[in-house]
């Protein structure tokens, strides 16, 4: 990918990705502005809160990865994860508690920080970041059989119960998701910009592993199942067909109903966005939903 954007629109653009996201609608499994789906800690305000706690932090990103001066890229994620722990702590002070943005803080970092390395030593994006989280999964769950049950993180112990990598197996390979499937797949897609989100939201749920969906369900056995749901609703056409809107519908109060979150979808679709308004794919000139 190739971005023509200054740097100093990293941050901003970061959080226009975070306020687009919530305000896509209707998700399944998500809060939207007219909905807080199997979210009742959680309204679109809380995520507005969230969003603007972390303009901070993707500044001190953006200054991370434009300083970095150094050989081995891993040096600059090992300068950035600390700044997402207390991004973390700020978001939290901003929402009452409530993880809105945890993935997103960690994802969406990585990105931005990239994104600044990257245009500084004039270096292709995506290999950066997989330069940057080289080893990252072997090192995270290194040593994870000696911690206690109530020390492992959802994402640690669904890797050791079912060897799901989830969004730490997705950033070392590079965000395959997004750039082989999400982005491809906003360029594609015609409509307004809530239509095409909504597809490319649809698109990311049929090829991904949602540990957010997976602890939610009690089971991996709901990936094949959601991604079967998603399948269907791009097969009727997705948002801008009679049944394919239908469908979504009909998904929300399923989700709803049965208490199942898509929150890592989300992340994903947050940095689509980020990377479409990095690429200029992103146009805000509808003024219908
Ligand atoms: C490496 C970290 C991500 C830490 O990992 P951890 O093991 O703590 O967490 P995981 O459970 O593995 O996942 C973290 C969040 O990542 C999102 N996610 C899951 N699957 C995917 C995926 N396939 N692709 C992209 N993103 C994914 C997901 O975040 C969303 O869900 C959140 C709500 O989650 P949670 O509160 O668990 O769920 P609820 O059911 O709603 O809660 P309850 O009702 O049960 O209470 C929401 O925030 C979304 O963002 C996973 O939650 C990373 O955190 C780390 O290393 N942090 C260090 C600091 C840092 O970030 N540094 C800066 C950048 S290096
Ligand atoms: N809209 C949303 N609803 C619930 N969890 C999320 N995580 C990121 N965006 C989200």
């Amino acid at each position: 990918m190739t971005t023509t954007k200054p740097t100093e629109t990293l941050a901003t653009d970061a959080l226009r990705a975070l306020l687009y996201e919530v305000s896509v609608t209707p998700k399944p499994g998500l809060v939207d502005p007219a909905s807080q789906g199997p979210h009742p800690d959680m309204t679109v305000f809380t995520f507005i809160d969230s969003a603007l706690s972390l303009q901070p932090y993707f500044m001190q990103c953006v200054a991370a990865g434009t300083a970095f001066a150094g050989s081995d890229l891993t040096d600059l994620f090992s300068q950035i994860r600390p700044l997402g722990v207390d991004a973390e702590r700020a978001m939290r002070t901003a929402t009452n508690t409530v993880n809105t943005h945890k993935g997103a803080i960690f994802s969406l970092g990585i990105l931005v920080t990239a994104s600044a390395y990257a245009a500084q030593a004039d270096l292709e994006l995506r290999a950066t970041v997989k330069a940057m989280l080289y080893g990252l999964t072997a090192h995270d769950f290194d040593g994870l059989t000696d911690k206690s049950a109530d020390q492992l993180t959802a994402g640690e112990k669904l890797y050791l119960r079912d060897g799901i990598t989830g969004i730490r197996g997705e950033a070392e390979a590079g965000y395959p998701t997004v750039f082989d499937m999400a982005l491809p797949a906003l360029r594609r897609s015609t409509g307004t910009l809530n239509q095409r989100l909504l597809d490319t939201l649809l698109t990311i749920v049929a090829n991904s592993t949602d540990t957010n969906l997976v602890k939610r369900a009690g089971s991996a056995d709901i990936v094949p199942w959601a991604h079967q749901q998603a399948q269907d609703y791009l097969a009727l056409g997705g948002s801008k067909t009679t049944a394919g809107w239908a469908k979504l519908v009909a998904l929300n109060q399923v989700f709803e109903r049965d208490n199942l979150s898509l929150g890592g979808s989300a992340d994903l679709l947050i940095l689509t966005v980020f990377l479409g308004l990095r690429e200029g794919i992103i146009d805000n000139d509808s003024f219908s939903l």
